[in-house]
C-alpha cells in the first residue's frame, strides 16, 4: 500500500517521515494554504531526499504556467491536480509532462458526487478521494462517510484522503481497499509542522494489515 504524508515543509521532517516507510511526500503549491512551499524551498527540501519515495506537487486550480514554472524549478515525480480542474485541464497537464504521476482529487460529500470521475479515465494516473469541505480545499482533516464508498471500484489506483489519522486508519481500512492513504492534518503538531510520533504510529498501525 503507498502512503503519503502531504504538507511538508521541513527537509528533517521529510527524511524522517521517508526514513519511517512512507512511499511519497507531498509539497503544497496553493499559496493560500498553511502548508504552502515555494519551488525553490522544495527543491532544497527534495535534494535530502532518497530518490525511491515519490515527491508529488500539490496545486489546486492553478494555471499550466504556474505548474510548469514550480516542474522547471523542483524535481517533483508528480502532480496532484486538487482543485476543480476539468479533464480538458487535466489531460493538458499529462500532454505536458507525460513522465509524471498525475494525481486528481475529487472533493465528495455524496455519492453523486462520485458520477464525474469517470470523465477523467484517459486523462490521469491516479485518483484521489478527500472530503468536502464549503470553505476550504483540502488540508481540512475532515473524513469522508467510508460507507459512501462501498461499491467504489475506479478503473484507476486510488487514494483514500480526508482526516485519516493514526487512530482511525486501520478502521477506514477494514472496509476500503484503496491502493494508497494520504494523509496531512492528521500527522500533524500545527499546520505544516509533521509530528514524527504520529506517523511512526501511523506506519507501526499498518504493519498490522500488510
Ligand atoms: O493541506 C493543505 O493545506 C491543502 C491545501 C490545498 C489543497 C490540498 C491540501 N491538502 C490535501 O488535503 C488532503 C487531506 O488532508 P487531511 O489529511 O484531511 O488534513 C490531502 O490529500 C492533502 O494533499
Amino acid at each position: 500500500m503507498r502512503v503519503k504524508i502531504c504538507g511538508i515543509t521541513q527537509a528533517q521532517q521529510g527524511q524522517a517521515i521517508a526514513a519511517l516507510g512512507a512511499t511519497a511526500l507531498g509539497f503544497i503549491c496553493v499559496e493560500r494554504s498553511p502548508r504552502y512551499v515555494d519551488a525553490q524551498h522544495i527543491q532544497q527540501i527534495i535534494q535530502t531526499l532518497p530518490t525511491t519515495v515519490d515527491r508529488i506537487g500539490v496545486f489546486a486550480n492553478a494555471s499550466l504556467t504556474d505548474i510548469e514554472g514550480v516542474l522547471g524549478i523542483a524535481q517533483l515525480t508528480g502532480i496532484q491536480l486538487h482543485g476543480d480542474e476539468p479533464p480538458e485541464f487535466c489531460a493538458q497537464v499529462k500532454q505536458l509532462f507525460p513522465h509524471l504521476e498525475i494525481i486528481k482529487a475529487f472533493r465528495v460529500n455524496t455519492v453523486e458526487s462520485l458520477s464525474p470521475i469517470s470523465e477523467y479515465v484517459e486523462m490521469i494516473d491516479t485518483l484521489l478521494l478527500d472530503a468536502y469541505h464549503p470553505q476550504q480545499l483540502g488540508g481540512t482533516g475532515k473524513t469522508l462517510n467510508w460507507d459512501m464508498l462501498d461499491k467504489f471500484r475506479p478503473a484507476q489506483p486510488w487514494f483514500l484522503a480526508g482526516g485519516l489519522t493514526a487512530d482511525n486508519i486501520l478502521q477506514a481500512l477494514d472496509s476500503l481497499t484503496p491502493d494508497g492513504i494520504d494523509l496531512s492534518s492528521g500527522v500533524e503538531r500545527s499546520p505544516g509542522d509533521k509530528d514524527i510520533p504520529k506517523v511512526t504510529q501511523l506506519l507501526n498501525n499498518l504493519s498490522k494489515i500488510n
